[in-house]
Parts: C-alpha cells; structure tokens; sequence
C-alpha cells in the first residue's frame, strides 16, 4: 500500500467548470472513502473575488454535481470535507498577489500540519501555465526546503510539437521532470489501464499479439454530446487536437507498447514513448489525404427533437471548418507491427457514448471448411474502455445439427460482475497518485512531444486544405459516409447493429 503524506493541494483556477464539475467531487470521493491524509487542505487559487465560506458553498454545499451525493450524505460529514477547502483571491496584481498567496499557503500549512508537502493543479487557462510556474518560483514557493513540490498540468498540453516543446522547457525552468504532472484522465480509466493487465498478466494473448496474428486494429471513441459550453476553446482545437493528440494516442501506445522490465512508471513510460516514435509519420499531404478524413455535424432531428449543427453552438465561428469527427489509418514501423493498419475515428454528436478497442485477428490460413461461411468473420478481442466496461472475445463455434455451420460465440468479462466493482473515477485515481508520487498514469513530456510529432503533420496539411477530405455529418450519425471507404480494405468498421444501444442511450458491450 502506497502511503499518502499529509499535503495541501493548491488549485489554480478555483472558480472554474473542471474544478467544480471534476475536481472538488473526486476529492470528495477520496476524503469519502478515507484516501485522503490525515492532514490535508485544498486551497482553491483564481481572480475571482470570493472569501473561503462562498467557495465551500459554490464547489459543496450547493453544487449541483455533489448536491445528490450531499442528500444521502450526513450533513455533518460533508460540512467536515467543506471545512478542509480555503480561497484565495488572486486578484489582478501578480507580484503582489503572490506575495500574499505564499504567506497564506505558509500559514494554513502551519495551522493544519501540511508538513510543507504541496501539489499545484493547474487548471487554467492553458496560455498561463508557464506564468503561473514563474510565479510560484519567484515567490519563493518551489523550494523544496520543507517538504516536496509536485506540479499538476491539465490538458491541452500545447497545441502543436512547438508550442509543446516551449512549454515544456519553461515549466523545466521551475520544475523537474519528475515533478510534472501532464494529466491525461483516460489514463485513469480502469479499462485503460487493463489493457497493459491484460497484455501482461496473461500468457494466452501476448504471444499472439502482432503481426502474424492480427489483421488490423481498430478504435472508436464516440460522444453523444456536441461541444457543450466548451465552444470557444473547441473551436480553436478540434477532434484531432482535442482526442486523438492525447486520450487516442495513449491507448494506442498501451497496445503498440513492448512490455516493460517491470511496472515501475519510468519503465512503462520508456515503453510508450518508444511506441509513439515507432508510427510511422504520413510526411506529404498525397499520403494524408488518403489515409485521413474529418467531418463536422450539422443540425439534425432526433427523436423528434431538433439538434444544434457545430456552425450554431456557442462560442464557435459560424463559418468553421474545424473538426468535429476524425478518422485516420496509419502504420507502426516497428517489428512487431509492420503492416498492420490501425483505424481510428473519434467525434462528437454520434448515436451513442462508447469508447472501445478491438483487435481484429487474422482468418485462418488454411481453409478447412470450405463450403461455409466460416471465414468471413474474424476472431475479435473487444477491449471496453466504456461505459459496460470489460473484455469480450468473438471466436467461432459449431452450431448443433448436420454439417458445419458456424456461427460466433462471444466470452465475456464485465467490469460490474466483480464483487468489488467499485470503480473509482479517473480524476479521483490521478490525483491519488500524484498526492503519493506516482507517475505511471501521467505523462512524460517525451511522450507528448512524440505524440504531437506524429500529428502535426496531419494538422499542418489540414489546415492548408481546409475542404479537402472534409464533410458533414448529421449529429446523431456515425460520421461521414466517406469513412467507411477508409477501413474498405479490411472487414470495416465495427457494425452500428454491434455496438447496440439501449433506451437510455448506454452502449452494451457485445
Ligand atoms: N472543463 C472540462 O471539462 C475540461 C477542462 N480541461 C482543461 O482544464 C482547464 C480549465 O478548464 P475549465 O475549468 O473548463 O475552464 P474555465 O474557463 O471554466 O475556468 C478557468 C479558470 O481559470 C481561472 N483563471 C483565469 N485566469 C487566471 C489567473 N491568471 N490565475 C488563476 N486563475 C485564473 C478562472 O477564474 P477567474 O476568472 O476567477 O480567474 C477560472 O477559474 C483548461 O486548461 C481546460 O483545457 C481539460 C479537460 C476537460
Ligand atoms: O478531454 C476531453 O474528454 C472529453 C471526453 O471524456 P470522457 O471521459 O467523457 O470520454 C471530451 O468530451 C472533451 O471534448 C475532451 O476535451
């Protein structure tokens, strides 16, 4: 059992969505289910003039992201958690400001036996992370003479390969490496992180898993949801920028990935970033043409009710051509994968919430049954990264009777069958490791430069053809017809009717 030091954990951008929506419910979960240290404060940092009581009131007592949880709650109890967050009003005058805030950081430390131990979300606005490390350090704050430093950066973590590099070397000016925090919550999913249990804790899969074996792979990230209330920023990323620079293309590092010496985060995290560096780069625009497609949703009715296109929502330009929806089929250049293609498509306003892997394996090389059908469906390993999270494999048996007739049988794990199905939220499982130093499921600034290389690209060429390989789609839709032509050369992509949907919209592993 890792040990959780006594700390105070400083949040930049307090008054904030993430910090309201994300942050102060995972803490909550922790302090709820006794993860927390015994001497522990939140100090939640913005402009916004507020005192300690009107945040507490804002972020708990009458949050609607916590109000359902507070209603069977003991009062008591979560007046306790309240009472452990603080504010400070950072104002407009940084210098002087600063001042202030590491006199108030040094006097709750005292008050409350912190030990010095400190860790600083930053949850603003990108363009100020580096700022606010400045700050930090000439106030004095970064010294580790009492107690440890730790840094925690929100994502997006830059918006190209240059403006990543810049960011971090000057957040190394402030900070070490090892105490930089690049938060990526998809690596706080569980099912994100079974796929290294399943890759390295079985022997069954691993001798199977390359290029012998598998015949391609394919991912899909799918939301229901537009862009919400984050139209402004969102139309200056995109689904590539948005998805695939970060969540996607660590998933598709913890498959591509060799296996580590051991579990140790430096060891897995070598791993990735070697992964990342072997996918091979789509260096001219014929080659990213081809193997590229994005859309963007238009307004559509469904059920009835009618849907707001991009072009419509708040914040985002009337006459954007940025990307709600991307697909893209690329290669790994390395020994284990070589012409194995990977299939990605990720967007926004679908018919369904799901995220999943699967890996289509190769049919059989010799046909023995010749007459049936047999062949023309391959062997899948459908890993559930969510919701109905869990691991199913579709392989062929012999329906009963004369002949030999094959139909697929499906051998299912379900995350919710386990007796301990307690599956802690990715924000609530990053922020555990990082009060106790543990990098594993964040990542390293090789990393993200790796994965912006591979990107940037992509990103360059789209932006000097704006209309090229770029569609509508109605919201509601699984994206531009034009995508399938993309996974055309293999069985395509997974079928709609398979990735079923119930009343609510819950996507059903099968
Ligand atoms: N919301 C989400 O779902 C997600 C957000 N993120 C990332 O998290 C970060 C925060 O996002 P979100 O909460 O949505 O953004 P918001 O715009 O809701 O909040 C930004 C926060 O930054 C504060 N802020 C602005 N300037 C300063 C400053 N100079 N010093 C300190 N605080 C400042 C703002 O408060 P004030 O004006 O009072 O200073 C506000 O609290 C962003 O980097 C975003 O990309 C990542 C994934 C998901
Ligand atoms: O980081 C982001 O992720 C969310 C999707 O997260 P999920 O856990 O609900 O799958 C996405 O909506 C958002 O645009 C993006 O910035």
């Amino acid at each position: 059992m890792k040990k959780t030091l006594n700390q105070m954990l400083i949040i930049f951008g307090a008054s904030g969505d993430l910090t309201a929506r994300k942050l102060i419910p995972a803490i909550y979960n922790l302090y709820k289910g006794q993860h927390l240290p015994e001497n522990f404060v939140v100090l939640g940092v913005s402009r916004s003039n507020m005192g300690s009581e009107e945040f507490r009131s804002k972020v708990v007592l009458e949050s609607e992201f916590l109000q359902k949880k507070i209603a069977k709650e003991e009062k008591d109890f979560v007046q306790k958690f309240a009472d452990k967050l603080y504010y400070e009003d950072l104002g407009t005058d940084y210098d002087a400001s600063y001042e202030k805030l590491a006199k108030r950081i040094n006097q709750l430390d005292e008050e409350h036996g912190t030990d010095g131990n400190l860790i600083f979300y930053l949850s603003t606005p990108p363009s100020l992370y580096e700022t606010i490390a400045k700050n930090l350090h000439d106030a004095g704050l970064t010294k580790e003479e009492k107690g440890w430093r730790r840094l925690i950066v929100e994502k997006p973590f830059g918006y190209n390969l240059k403006s990543a590099k810049a960011l971090n070397d000057g957040l190394h000016y402030y900070f070490n490496e090892g105490q930089v925090y690049r938060i990526d919550h998809y690596l706080g999913k569980e099912t994100v992180q079974n796929l290294l249990v399943t890759r390295f804790s079985n022997s069954i899969f691993e001798p199977l898993w390359n290029r012998r074996y598998i015949h391609h792979v394919e991912i899909t990230n799918a939301e229901t949801v537009g862009v919400e209330k984050r139209g402004g920023y969102y139309d200056k990323s995109g689904a590539l920028r948005d998805m695939f620079q970060s969540h996607l293309l660590q998933i598709v590092s913890l498959i591509v990935m060799e296996p580590p010496i051991s579990s140790d985060a430096e060891e897995i995290r070598d791993e990735k970033v070697k992964a990342l560096k072997s996918l091979r780069i789509m260096k001219d625009e014929e080659t990213i043409i081809k193997n590229t497609l994005r859309g963007q949703y238009v307004g559509s009715t469904i059920g009835g009710k009618k849907v707001k296109g991009y072009r419509e929502e708040e914040g985002v330009n009337p006459e954007s051509t940025t990307e709600t929806f991307a697909a893209l089929k690329f290669y790994v250049d390395n020994w284990r994968w070589k012409d194995v293609p990977f299939y990605v498509r990720t967007g926004k306003a679908m018919p369904t919430k799901v995220t999943e892997v699967v890996i289509h394996f190769k049919t059989p090389h010799h046909e023995v049954f010749k007459s049936q059908d047999v062949y023309k469906k391959d062997n899948k390993l459908i890993i559930r990264i969510q919701p109905d999270e869990g691991v199913l494999l579709k392989f062929g048996v012999k329906v009963p009777g004369l002949g030999f007739h094959v139909e697929q049988a499906n051998m299912d794990f379900y995350y919710s069958d386990l007796d301990s199905a307690q599956v802690m939220d990715a924000y609530e499982r990053l922020l555990l490791d990082a009060m106790q130093g543990d990098t594993t499921l964040y990542a390293r600034a090789d990393e993200v430069e790796a994965a912006w290389r591979f990107v940037d690209p992509i990103l360059e060429c789209w932006e000097n053809n704006p209309s090229v390989n770029t569609y509508g789609y109605a919201a509601g839709t699984w994206g531009p017809k034009n995508s399938d032509e993309l996974i055309e050369d293999s069985f395509g992509w997974r079928n709609p009717g398979d990735l079923l949907t119930d009343e609510s919209g819950f996507c059903i592993l099968c």
